[in-house]
């Protein structure tokens, strides 16, 4: 309509603007399709006059007045009573169902499931559009939640139904309930999915607000009560803050999560609802820092297995028996415990740990186990079933530098960075640690960080040269003249000097008694260079 009228205007303005340009020598109207319309100027000044402009008063008037309508309608209440006309209206057309869920039962203990349903509703986004909801400060320090006041309503939707709850308070005994209105027809379909989905969010409210906790196991004495000892977990390490490959990083993310989801299916299965997950890798790549990022990505206590605190095979039973659902069970350097013949807990004990049967009431439970060198592991102990995933941490490549200059020197690039990946590509490897460290005390200057990095990869491979000179040396049986020449000894003496002072940094003085730390005098020369 609009679309016609701005149409019909452009035409008549045309005709004026050719009129005064052209006055009629005949009274014929030329429009720009010519051949279409041939009309006489006063019919369309007549039809314009007193057939279109008064549309066109009425139809502006039609705009403005329904704009102004939406504007008082979002602004004011008047959306939210028309709303509730409408629900009222609705109400009429349906047979309702109705459950309450009270606070306290007969024995006038806490119903859980009030509790539950509570938690539920305070957290979904509709809360908000209650007539009347608390703010209350949360557990952290600038949390603030919404609760739902007595006598609201919300309206949750689940599987395409409308799912009413109104928090109910009793004026004369002051006690409060939740009363869930259903449609009659909806109630068979929904009303048991919907139950066990109000429980899953809960348990997974519960679980992020939960404060994780590490817990360590203590020697065995008959005094104590209970063998771990707990405190706060605050290690910093997330998901993203560990340098590892990103697929791999992903995968092994996803793994967690959907392990987390597979309660249902290990059930099917027969199977503890548990996974292993071995970390192996030289010293320093990042195993125990993986350990504390995958325990704050799943919110999960960490019970760090001590073995050498356990006295036997049962001992370590008891302390399986003692943790809790939902948590890591970190066996750390487990290499080391299986390469001494003379450990309490017997090999086997440590299988069946490994098995989980001992695990039997518990569920939930990722364990962990981290090693230096798989090779030297009896294979029946890395077994399928018995370890799930491994995952290998290596020493750092060009990639892994790249993202430790990254995060620790913000660099993304630098003209050094060639220099470094050269020397990557012959064959010299540092730990994460060991990279992250240098960077760490150079911070102030990344040029001079990136050229201590380069130093302690050269000496590396220089140490890397040597070893391997001494062994072919000792496998020739020419060891003991290398050794009287002192010539792979010294080297790597040497070698290993250096390497301290590039890190730099933080030297122990071995003249004072009082064991004080100074910064070494070649970083303070080096800094001065630099700057
Ligand atoms: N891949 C990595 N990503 C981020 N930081 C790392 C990484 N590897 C090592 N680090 C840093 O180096 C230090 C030592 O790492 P971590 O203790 O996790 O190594 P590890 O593999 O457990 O060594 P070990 O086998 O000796 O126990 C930590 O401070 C950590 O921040
Ligand atoms: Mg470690």
């Amino acid at each position: 309509m609009l679309f016609l009228i701005t149409l019909y205007i452009l035409l008549y303005i045309y005709n004026i603007l050719s009129l005064l340009q052209h006055p009629p020598s005949h009274n014929i109207i030329i429009f720009p399709s010519n051949s279409l319309f041939h009309h006489h100027t006063s019919f369309h000044c007549l039809i314009f006059t007193f057939f279109f402009l008064p549309i066109m008063f009425w139809y502006l008037i039609a705009i403005i007045a329904s704009g102004l309508f939406l504007k008082i309608l979002l602004k004011t209440s008047v959306l939210q009573i028309v709303k509730k006309w409408w629900r009222f209206l609705e109400d009429g057309c349906y047979v309702y169902q109705f459950y309450r869920v009270p606070q306290f039962n007969h024995n006038m203990q806490e119903n859980q499931l009030y509790r539950k349903v509570c938690t539920y509703l305070n957290s979904l986004p509709c809360v908000e559009d209650s007539d009347f909801t608390n703010l209350i400060s949360g557990d952290k320090s600038n949390e603030i939640s919404l609760v739902l006041d007595s006598n609201q309503i919300v309206v949750d939707k689940f599987l395409g139904a409308r799912v009413f709850w109104i928090n109910e308070k009793d004026e004369f005994t002051g006690l409060k309930s939740l009363v869930m209105k259903i449609r009659k027809k909806d109630k068979r379909r929904i009303l048991q999915p919907y139950l066990q989905y109000i429980h899953s969010v809960f348990d997974e409210i519960e679980q992020r607000k939960k404060e994780v906790r590490l817990f360590v196991n203590v020697d065995n004495e008959p005094q104590r009560n209970g063998r771990w000892r707990s405190v706060p977990f605050a290690h910093p390490a997330t998901f993203d803050t560990v340098v590892m490959d990103t697929d791999l990083k992903n995968r092994v993310k996803s793994d967690l999560e959907s392990f987390q989801k597979s309660k249902q299916y290990y059930h099917r299965l027969g199977r503890v609802w548990k996974r292993s997950y071995l970390l192996y890798g030289p010293s320093g790549t990042g195993k125990s820092t993986f350990i504390a990022g995958i325990a704050n990505l799943l919110n999960y206590d960490v019970y760090d297995v001590d073995l050498s605190k356990v006295t036997d095979d049962s001992d370590l039973k008891m302390l399986l028996l003692q943790t809790t659902n939902k948590s890591l069970i970190v066996i750390e350097d487990l290499d080391r415990y299986l390469g001494t013949k003379s450990t309490a807990p017997s090999l086997s004990g440590i299988l069946n740990f490994m098995d989980g049967i001992f695990s039997c009431c518990g569920e939930e439970r990722i364990m962990i186990y981290t090693i230096n060198n798989k090779d030297q592991i009896d294979p029946t102990v890395l077994r399928p079933g018995r370890i799930d995933v491994h995952i290998h941490f290596p020493l750092c490549n060009f990639n892994s530098f790249k993202t430790l200059a990254n995060s620790h020197l913000g660099l993304k690039d630098h003209k050094l960075f060639p220099q470094v990946e050269e020397i990557f590509q012959t064959g010299a490897a540092l730990s994460p640690a060991e990279i992250g460290e240098i960077m760490i005390s150079n911070r102030s200057s990344p040029t001079r960080a990136l050229k201590t990095v380069i130093s302690a990869l050269q000496i590396n491979t220089e140490s890397r040269a040597a070893t391997r000179h001494a062994r072919r040396l000792s496998e020739s049986g020419s060891v003991r003249a290398a050794e009287e020449t002192g010539e792979s000894g010294i080297f790597c003496k040497e070698n290993l000097r250096e390497f301290k002072k590039l890190y730099g940094l933080l030297r122990v003085r071995s003249c004072r008694k009082d064991s004080s730390y100074e910064f070494d005098t070649s970083d303070k020369d080096n800094s001065r260079h630099d700057n």
